[in-house]
């Protein structure tokens, strides 16, 4: 689904993020991608939203190439991918409902489909009951629960998780991999980039550990190791 041939990232101020990176992810993985701070993380889920384009190199997706894509294309690519964020990013003025909402109105949804499509991914994250609560009343686990809700509602092939539970404590973290396992299990790929060792540990995952924007391990059912230490 996803490949990367020697694909290299170079940032106007000249710093190399990602460097000759070669690599394939097929349809339903489950991946971390794990190393120190600065190693290249966010920059290849960059990458993959389109947000930044590859200095050199290839990325094709589902069959296309990124750097091709017309500027049009790009909304309709990014609809494909869920993003869930380290600080949730919601809308502070709208309710969970509505934030949810919001990324099916950007969408151009109809009313209809909209009713009919959020309930069953605020049911699915454990939070209908709380659709009418703003983010400010909800606790940093539940407001990544409505960033979840938010990132699948369009059902998208890919999900990246850039440090999903970087904020949040471990008991949270735990229920959260939990909803990310469920999600995957129907059939999402995911890329999550973490810090949480006991995570990647605990789950045994396919694992890319990127170091000075390189990869320095690849392994299926991988451990976090030692390429890290705390950001
Ligand atoms: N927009 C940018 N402009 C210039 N340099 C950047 C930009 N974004 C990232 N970098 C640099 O690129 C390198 C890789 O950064 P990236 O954010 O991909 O790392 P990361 O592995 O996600 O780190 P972290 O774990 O701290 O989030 C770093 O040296 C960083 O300073």
């Amino acid at each position: 689904m996803i490949h990367f041939y020697n694909v290299t990232k170079v940032y106007p101020n000249h710093v190399k993020a990602i460097s000759d990176i070669t690599l394939h992810i097929s349809k339903g993985e489950f991946i971390f991608l794990v190393g120190p701070s600065g190693a290249g993380k966010s920059t290849i889920c960059k990458l993959l939203f389109c947000e930044e384009a590859a200095s050199g190199g290839q990325i094709i997706f589902r069959g296309k190439s990124l750097s091709r894509m017309k500027r049009r294309e790009v909304p309709y690519h990014r609809r494909t991918i869920g993003m869930v964020f380290q600080d949730f990013r919601l809308l502070p003025q709208k309710t969970a409902w509505e934030n949810v909402a919001f990324a099916l109105e950007v969408t151009g949804a109809p009313r209809r489909d909209i009713k009919r499509l959020v309930p069953p991914v605020l049911e699915l994250v454990g939070l209908l009951h709380k659709a009418d609560a703003f983010p400010a009343q909800l606790s940093g686990g539940e407001q990544q629960r409505i960033g979840i809700a938010r990132a699948i509602v369009n059902n998208p092939l890919l999900i990246l998780a850039d440090e999903p539970t970087g904020n949040l404590d471990p008991d949270t973290s735990w229920d959260l991999m939990k909803l990310f396992q469920d999600i995957n299990n129907r059939g999402t790929t995911i890329i999550m980039s973490t810090h949480d060792k006991q995570i990647v540990d605990t789950l045994r995952k396919r694992v890319i550990a990127l170091a000075n924007g390189k990869i320095a391990r690849d392994e299926e059912r991988g451990e976090y190791g030692l390429c890290d230490s705390a950001p």
